[in-house]
């Protein structure tokens, strides 16, 4: 073997100074997460030769989105992976309204674990990447837990965030704000293995990522700068659908992802807490930078749990070339 191989919970656990009690809750969180993320990727393995795993389940889910049933196959393997661990109180999720207790009598003083389940949904049909986004908050003490006050956090409050990427690999990317780092999943060992320590985002990269279907639906700002990549050199278009997926490309290479907000809209559709606020954080420990046009994603207090929020995202040059263009600078950054 040409170099050590380090497992998600070993690696979870030299992140800590010692071998506390924290250390071992975190490292068996990240397991069991990490487990969700397995049965995920068998699951989506299995595709077009299981009844199931594709289509609709013909529910409408809290965001008034249709669900897949992958979206709900997702959310369950979460639900089984961490119930009964008593690693988590709350379980909040896209796919239900209210949060979910893991179990029923759980401690209040254990952590709260904040799920976009399956994203980029509308990729299954076709066998396209597919992600999982997590977030781990503690729930504050002198917040009141009624209408889950005491998970209104911004993100910087974030213990650990991150997202598990089902495409030509798994891989499973986390921070404890102490760096970012990769596992790729061995199928054959049914183990997540480091790839690559610490990620850092380039300064720059060439990649800009947005829907430009909605071009005629933004403001003048973000077409500003869409038309200001068309007439530069050096700038190439990739967008798949999948937040996850178009992020973690920016995060290895550089370059911006934007899904702004519309006319209609304004808040945009990503949601804060489980899809804008742990890739912000993974940015911004990578070295990039996430913004709604206004104020960085980590500095918002949500209102709701479900709150959704503009999101520009990736590395440092890209993203101000973009804030140039929404303030009405004629000179984006060199
Ligand atoms: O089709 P659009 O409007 O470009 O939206 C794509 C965006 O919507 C999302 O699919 C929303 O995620 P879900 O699949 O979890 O609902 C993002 O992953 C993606 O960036
Ligand atoms: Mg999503
Ligand atoms: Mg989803």
């Amino acid at each position: 073997m040409s170099r050590d191989v380090l497992t998600l919970s070993r690696h979870v656990l030299q992140q800590f100074e010692s071998f506390t009690a924290e250390a071992q809750d975190f490292s068996a969180l990240l397991n069991r997460i990490a487990l969700a993320g397995k049965m995920i990727a068998r699951r989506l393995g299995q595709s077009g030769l299981i009844e199931d795993a594709l289509g609709i389940t013909g529910s409408i889910n809290v965001q008034g989105e249709e669900q897949k049933q992958m979206d709900d196959y997702a959310n369950r393997a979460f639900i089984r992976a961490l119930e009964q661990t008593g690693l988590v109180c709350r379980l909040v999720s896209e796919e239900m309204k209210t949060p979910a207790r893991l179990p029923e009598n759980c401690s209040l003083s254990r952590l709260a674990l904040l799920i976009d389940p399956l994203d980029g949904s509308s990729n299954i049909d076709a066998n396209l990447t597919v992600g999982s986004i997590f977030s781990v908050l503690r729930p504050l003490e002198n917040r009141p837990e009624a209408d889950n006050q005491d998970l209104l956090q911004p993100g910087r409050n974030q213990l650990a965030a991150g997202y598990i990427l089902y495409g030509p690999s798994t891989q499973l990317v986390y921070s404890i704000g102490k760096g970012v780092h990769s596992f790729t999943l061995d199928p054959s060992l049914g183990e997540f293995i480091l790839s690559q320590s610490p990620i850092r985002t380039p300064e720059r990269g060439s990649v800009y990522s947005l829907n430009e279907g909605y071009f005629c639906q933004w403001n003048e700002g973000i077409q500003n700068f869409v038309r200001y990549v068309h007439r530069r050199d050096g700038y190439t278009s990739r967008y798949s659908g999948a937040l996850v997926a178009d992020f973690h490309r920016i995060l290895l290479q550089g370059g911006v992802y934007l899904y702004p907000g519309t006319q209609k809209k304004p808040e945009g559709k990503l949601r804060l807490m489980y899809e804008a606020a742990p890739l912000a954080f993974l940015a911004e420990q990578a070295g990039g930078v996430a913004t709604t046009g206004t104020e960085s994603i980590l500095d918002i207090v949500p209102q709701s749990l479900h709150q959704r929020v503009p999101l520009i995202i990736g590395s440092r040059e890209n993203v101000m070339e973009v804030l140039n263009c929404l303030q009405g600078s004629p000179s984006p950054h060199p």
